[in-house]
């Protein structure tokens, strides 16, 4: 089926799309027409790839409007977060992607530079939006550059720390921008904070918009009125718009606040935006909208109004078609309530991910114990620290890529005042589907070099209840346990235990020392069968606590004629650059080869097909052993794979 036929069965407007153009010329009845075409693609498309369709079905008049009104890519449009990106790469050019959509070399789930010029921010962390947009609209203004800056930005990244920042900044500039929010109350679950009442309460005070169409109603009639009766009927909408409106916050901060506006109403929105670009300075357009509008079971999906369904789903019910799997959060989610259970000074926080995190679970039996601070990981991390100040001990249950931005925090908020705290760090290493700036490749490097700080990598769901119950039990400084996104491996027992460190397999010769870091405990003995098909012995061993290295797996390493260290993580900085230092600070003499993920952009996919292009496989793994420690016999090394030659470059 061509793309103009599989997309004309989603509609004819939307088979005529090619780009933003396209739309302008559309009057109001095909411009509800097309919106209709686009949901019924959203719903076909992601419904089969998985994907964000509950925010992007929030979107659709919003992405159309504002295509109308500014002419990118001239104009810039930014997305914060991105994961609302879809309708606007609809509107585009990328329809045909969207069998594709997260898949390796399909469309990406967020703006991609590669894939379009329309395509600014890529980064798929919420809360940026707006200092780029800041950043953007100074060059333009310093360049003389007449190009608008529009940046859409939901309620709950408006909880992250950054858009106060911005628009402090952005008031203060005073440049031309249009801020849209894109306010429909939720991040998964209802957004929460003290910003989120505000915004509710300017949209849902009935009692202003009638005061206000009066008003409206009575300046509408203005040409009839004389100069002072305007200014006295808009000093009255203005009174009114501060004294009804429980604080006009934004325009205090100086910038001008436009809405509410229907955010599903593409008039309503234009008319909005129109304004707004017109404006001369920075301006808020406040656009109320529904998160999986139109489509009944994204609207009465509790949970999260399906933000973002893992992979296909059925169309009439929204429920995942995958067979359900016992998944590593799952695990820490039962285990941590078992220790909330024994350890009334055991809390729980949240950056707006309870059910993600598994921390959900928790806050169903103890809700005075967990605290969701929105998308504001900073903040939990050090509110984590004053809870620990306070004679608790918290587990603030992050995604691992999400505590990057909250590394000065854990540093000299958290372990420079040896504070109790343990960090859960879910989809950690190669994630795949969201991409590059979602993968948790980053922790094991970054936050190892945390004086006091220790990290735990659990193998298995045995393991993780173990390591957890371990990290929860120290009281002189933080620690992390981390685990990867999906299902949880199989439960792996150790031979015997050195210290913190699990013998998983050894054998009579001790020609290879295999340091398999967290789930790859697996992929460990399936290499060390295959090595042993060549006649060669290898013990495989599990750190358990990774960063600092145990000092037990030096001892080990001087036993062996060549150390190998495999990890999910970047291996700049990670695990095997630690062992390797470890064992030159003690003078063993014993080559060590440390395999990991290039600290790179790596692009999205499913997570197995992303570790095999990066030789992360137990089969390239035993072929990498197999040459290392044939080479030591003074037999060639033969370099047979990506890793091995970036092995051998770095
Ligand atoms: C720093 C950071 N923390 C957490 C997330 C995970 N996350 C992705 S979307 C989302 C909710 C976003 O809510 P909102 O901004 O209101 O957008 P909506 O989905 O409602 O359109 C969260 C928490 C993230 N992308 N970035
Ligand atoms: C943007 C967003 O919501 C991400 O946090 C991501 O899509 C979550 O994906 P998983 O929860 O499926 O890992
Ligand atoms: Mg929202």
């Amino acid at each position: 089926m061509s793309v103009e036929e599989d997309t004309a069965n989603h509609g004819r407007l939307l088979g005529t799309v090619r780009s933003p153009q396209d739309v302008k010329r559309m009057s109001g009845e095909e411009l509800d027409v097309l919106a209709a075409e686009i949901r019924d693609f959203l719903i076909a498309k992601v419904s089969r790839t998985g994907g964000h369709v509950g925010p992007n079905l929030g979107v659709v008049e919003l992405t159309l409007a504002m295509h109308r009104v500014f002419d990118s890519p001239r104009d810039r449009l930014l997305f914060d977060t991105g994961h609302q990106a879809y309708v606007h790469k609809i509107l585009t050019g990328r329809q045909a992607g969207f069998d594709k959509l997260r898949q390796r070399g399909g469309l990406s789930g967020y703006p991609s530079q590669a894939e379009s010029e329309h395509d600014l921010v890529e980064n798929s962390h919420a809360s940026t939006a707006l200092s780029y947009a800041d950043g953007l609209a100074k060059a333009y203004a310093l360049r003389g550059e007449a190009r608008s800056v529009v940046a859409v930005v939901g309620d709950g990244a408006l909880t992250g720390g950054m858009c106060w920042e911005a628009l402090n900044n952005i008031a203060t500039a005073g440049n031309p921008l249009v801020i849209v929010v894109n306010d429909n109350g939720r991040s998964y679950a209802p957004t929460i904070g003290g910003l989120a009442d505000h915004l509710s309460s300017l949209r849902l005070n009935p009692g202003y918009e009638r005061v206000l169409d009066t008003v409206k109603d009575a300046l509408g009639s203005t040409p009839l009125v004389g100069r002072p009766m305007y200014e006295v009927l808009h000093a009255v909408k203005k009174g009114i718009k501060d004294a009804v409106a429980p604080q006009a916050m934004f325009e205090d901060l100086g910038i001008k606040y436009v809405g509410p506006v229907d955010g599903h109403d593409v008039a309503a929105v234009e008319s909005a935006l129109r304004a707004a670009k017109n404006f001369g300075g920075p301006v808020i357009v406040h656009a109320v909208t529904r998160k999986g509008y139109g489509y009944r079971p994204a609207e009465e999906d509790e949970a999260d109004c399906l933000h973002g369904p893992s992979s296909a789903f059925d169309v009439e019910t929204g429920a995942l078609l995958a067979a359900p799997s016992v998944k590593w959060t799952h695990v820490f989610a039962d285990e941590l309530l078992a220790v909330a259970d024994e350890r009334p000074d055991v809390v729980g926080i949240t950056a707006a991910m309870a059910e993600p995190t598994g921390i959900a679970k928790l806050a169903r039996k103890y809700p005075e114990r967990v605290y969701d601070v929105g998308i504001a990981e900073q903040h939990a991390a050090t509110s984590a620290a004053g809870l620990a100040l306070g004679g608790l001990h918290p587990v603030v249950a992050v995604y691992a890529t999400f505590l990057n931005r909250a590394f000065d925090q854990v540093l000299l908020d958290v372990a420079m005042h040896k504070l109790p705290v343990t960090f859960v760090l879910d989809r950690a290493g190669i994630t795949g589907p969201d991409g590059p700036s979602h993968y948790g490749i980053w922790d094991m490097s970054v936050f190892g070099v945390v004086p006091g700080l220790r990290i735990a990598a659990p193998r298995d769901a045995a393991t993780l209840r173990e390591e957890l119950r371990e990290a929860v039990a120290i009281d002189n400084g933080p620690t992390v346990v981390r685990f990867p996104t999906g299902a949880v491996a199989a439960d792996l027992p150790a031979l015997r235990r050195v210290g913190p460190v699990d013998v998983l397999a050894e054998s009579a010769r001790t020609d290879v020392l295999l340091v398999a870091v967290g789930s790859f405990g697996h992929l460990g003995m399936e290499v060390a069968s295959r090595v042993a098909e060549q006649g060669y012995g290898v013990t495989v061993v599990d750190p358990r606590w990774v960063r600092p290295v145990p000092a037990e797996l030096v001892e080990l390493a001087a036993s062996h004629r060549l150390v190998v260290t495999v990890e999910d993580g970047v291996r700049v900085g990670g695990v095997g650059d630690a062992l390797a230092q470890a064992m030159r600070d003690a003078d063993v003499r014993v080559p060590l080869k440390d395999l990991g993920v290039p600290a790179d952009w790596h692009p999205h996919g499913t997570r197995a097909q992303i570790l095999a292009d990066l030789g992360l496989t137990a089969q390239d793994v035993a072929r990498n052993v197999t040459g290392w420690i044939s080479g030591l016999d003074n037999t060639p090394v033969r370099l047979t794979s990506t890793t091995d030659a970036t092995a051998a470059q770095n």
